[in-house]
């Protein structure tokens, strides 16, 4: 068993190189039980390559991965979604083509049951993002922000223990993203699950994220609350000071 305050994940000098270029140095970071984590930093900043290093799509050149306090460096997608943590994709992960309700129903695969087991678990996700009207909808013909939603269905359906979101913000208007929020606290405070959000909607980062890991060229920046990142001279520097409101 780990101890209840024990990292979800943890990384140590994780560094991934491309050819002669550093995408991720020497990186060290931790997510916690029941957090939500913002991870920010400019265009090109190795945001994207490092949520592809915690969720096994890229293996590091150098330095560990541990998922829920086990080695899991070099391991598979697979076999580290099947520990817990759970990602979407940028541009999203929905069959367009599917109902909503079959498109859930695909995150069930593993490890909820059977068919009984599976409709429920389905039931309780729909209700929980507020897409139980729209579960005989064709996924393609929703509004964005409800695919969005669906995306995160897909891989909240599967009751992650850590929920890992890439950009899940994109082109969403005000009410989508407030709607969206709100949906990522539910997913923390109702089932304990932390949230990685790597986002570039600076406002939503700050209003949400508990704590907030800040990289720039491939290097950690700093790491704190909003409170702290806001007031964080290096970031203002680096990032803030070009991008907030953005
Ligand atoms: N597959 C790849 N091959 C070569 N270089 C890459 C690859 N993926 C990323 N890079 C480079 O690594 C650096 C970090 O890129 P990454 O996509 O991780 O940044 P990011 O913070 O996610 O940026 P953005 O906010 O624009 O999505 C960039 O210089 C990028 O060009």
């Amino acid at each position: 068993m780990q101890a209840a305050d024990q990292p979800l994940l943890t990384t140590k000098g994780l560094t991934r190189r491309f050819g002669g270029l550093v995408a991720v140095s020497n990186l060290d970071f931790e997510i916690r039980p029941r957090e939500i984590l913002g991870l920010i930093g400019p265009n090109g900043a190795g945001k994207s390559t490092t949520f592809n290093l915690i969720s096994g799509f890229y293996k590091p050149t150098a330095g560990e991965l541990f998922v829920f306090g086990r080695n899991c460096t070099g391991k598979s997608p697979l076999a580290i979604s099947r520990m817990g943590l759970v990602r979407t994709f940028q541009h999203g992960s929905l069959m367009r083509s599917m109902s909503v309700r079959d498109n859930i129903l695909l995150g069930t695969i593993h490890g909820v049951g059977r068919g009984a087991r599976r409709r429920e678990r389905v039931a309780e996700t729909a209700e929980m993002l507020g897409l139980t009207p729209y579960l005989a909808d064709e996924a393609g013909t929703l509004p964005h922000g409800l695919q969005r939603l669906v995306s995160i269905g897909i891989a909240f359906a599967a009751r992650p223990r850590l929920l890992c979101l890439d950009e899940p913000l994109t082109g969403l208007n005000q009410t989508e993203v407030a709607n969206t929020l709100t949906v990522l606290q539910r997913i923390r405070d109702e089932f304990g699950c932390s949230v990685l959000l790597v986002e570039h909607n600076m406002k939503a980062v700050m209003s949400v994220c508990d704590r907030i890991v800040v990289l720039h060229h491939g290097q950690h920046l700093a790491t704190g609350t909003p409170t702290e990142i806001r007031a964080n001279g290096n970031v203002i520097d680096a990032y803030l000071g070009h991008r907030h409101g953005h």
